[in-house]
C-alpha cells in the first residue's frame, strides 16, 4: 500500500488533534463559508430560543474535514447547552446508545459522528428517542422478556455523516433539517488559512497563502495541515514562508497543482491506463489501488468529480476529457474495444 499521505494522517495523533481544536472556529460568525447552511441554522436556533425549546435535530452530510464536527460543537455553544460527544463506531449495541441517552440532562446536544455506522438495533432505538424523547428497554431474554418503558431529557440529536445515502429513511426522516456541506472556495479557503496563520502567529506571504488555498483540495482541514507542513518547512529550511517555500514543501509531500495526493493521483491513473478512462466499477477500482471501496467513494470521488476530473455513471466511474488533458495522456481512439467511444463528460 502506498505510504500514508500529507492529506490523512493519522486521525488520533494528538499534535494533529491539538492543532485542529485550537484553529476550530468557536461561532458561526466566525465560521468562514457554507452561507447558505449558516443562515439555516442561525434561523433553526434563533426560532427554538424564541420558543425556549430544544432546536430540532440537525444530520450534518458532506466530505471530511468540511467542518462537521466543528459546526456541531458551535450549535451547542450558540444555543447555551452543553455538548455530549459520542460516534457510530462506538455504539455496537442498543445498550450502548441507552447509556448514552439515559444519561443526557435536559437540553443537551448529542453529537454522534459517523451516525451511518451504529449498530441497527441502535438505530431503531434512536427512532423513537428522537421523536418521542423515549426508549423502550428489554429486560430478559426469550418468551420472558418485557421491555420497560423510559422517558429521556428532552435534547437536540446532531448526527454527522460523510454517507447521507447509507441512512435508512426513518432514520433520515427524523431530522428535522439536513445540512449539506460542500467544497470550499479558493477565497474561503484563504480566509481560513489567514485566519489560523493569525492565530499560529505564523508570518505567511498573501500569494503564499493564496498557492495553499488553492491546493487544499477544497477543505479546510487540508488547508491547515498544509500550511503545517509550509510552516515546518521554513523553520527547518531557515527561509520565510513565501511562496518558494510551499512550492517546495508541497511538492515534498506529493500535492500537485490541482491539489490532488497520492490517492487521488492513484486512483485516476488507474482509470485512465488501467482502465482505458473506464467505465470501471467502485470495487475493481478501490482493489486495483488497495484501498476500502468507502475511502475512494466517500473521501476521493467526491472532490475529482468536483473537479471535473472523474464522473460517476450507472456503468462505473469515467475519466474526463480534462482528466486526459490534466495527466497529459492521450485518450484511446474513439470505438477501440476498451472504450466503446464515450467520455464521462459525453455520458
Ligand atoms: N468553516 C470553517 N472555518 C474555519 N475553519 C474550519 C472551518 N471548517 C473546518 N475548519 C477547520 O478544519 C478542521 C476540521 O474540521 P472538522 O473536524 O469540523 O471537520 P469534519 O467535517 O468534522 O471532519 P470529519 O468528518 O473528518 O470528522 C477544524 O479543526 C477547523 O479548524
Amino acid at each position: 500500500m502506498e505510504p500514508q499521505s500529507v492529506l490523512s494522517p493519522d486521525p488520533e495523533s494528538d499534535a494533529e488533534l491539538a492543532f485542529e481544536g485550537a484553529l476550530r472556529p468557536k461561532s458561526l460568525a466566525e465560521f468562514v463559508g457554507q452561507s447558505k447552511v449558516r443562515g439555516q441554522l442561525e434561523l433553526l436556533l434563533q426560532a427554538a430560543a424564541i420558543q425556549s425549546r430544544t432546536p430540532d435535530h440537525i444530520l450534518l452530510a458532506g466530505p471530511p474535514g468540511l467542518g462537521k464536527t466543528t459546526l456541531a460543537m458551535i450549535i451547542a455553544q450558540e444555543s447555551g447547552r452543553p455538548l455530549r460527544m459520542s460516534s457510530g463506531p462506538a455504539i455496537q449495541h442498543a445498550g450502548d446508545l441507552a447509556a448514552v441517552l439515559s444519561s443526557l440532562t435536559p437540553g443537551e446536544v448529542l453529537f454522534i459522528d459517523e451516525i451511518h455506522r451504529m449498530a441497527r438495533s441502535a438505530e431503531e432505538m434512536l427512532y423513537l428517542a428522537m421523536e418521542d424523547f423515549r426508549i423502550d428497554i428489554m429486560v430478559g431474554k426469550g418468551a420472558g422478556a418485557t421491555s420497560i418503558p423510559l422517558d429521556l431529557a428532552p435534547f437536540t440529536l446532531v448526527g454527522a455523516t460523510t454517507r447521507a445515502g447509507l441512512l435508512p429513511n426513518p432514520l433520515r426522516d427524523r431530522f428535522g433539517f439536513t445540512a449539506h456541506l460542500e467544497f470550499y472556495e479558493e477565497g474561503e479557503l484563504e480566509q481560513v488559512l489567514t485566519r489560523a496563520a493569525r492565530l499560529l502567529d505564523l508570518s505567511v506571504d498573501r500569494d503564499a497563502l493564496g498557492e495553499i488555498a488553492r491546493r487544499s483540495r477544497g477543505t479546510p482541514r487540508i488547508a491547515n495541515r498544509l500550511l503545517r507542513r509550509v510552516r515546518d518547512y521554513a523553520l527547518v529550511k531557515g527561509t520565510g514562508a513565501g511562496m518558494d517555500a510551499v512550492h517546495a514543501a508541497l511538492d515534498l509531500y506529493d500535492v500537485d497543482a490541482l491539489g490532488l495526493d497520492r490517492l487521488d493521483r492513484a486512483v485516476m491513473m488507474t482509470v485512465l491506463r488501467r482502465f482505458d478512462g473506464g467505465p470501471v466499477g467502485l470495487n475493481t477500482l478501490a482493489v486495483s489501488v488497495g484501498e476500502e471501496a468507502e475511502t475512494i467513494e466517500s473521501v476521493v470521488e467526491p472532490f475529482l468529480v468536483r473537479i471535473g476530473l472523474l464522473t460517476r455513471t450507472p456503468r462505473g466511474r469515467v475519466a474526463t476529457r480534462d482528466a486526459w488533458r490534466h495527466f497529459e495522456l492521450a485518450p484511446p481512439a474513439a470505438g477501440s474495444p476498451a472504450n466503446p467511444g464515450l467520455f464521462g463528460d459525453d455520458l
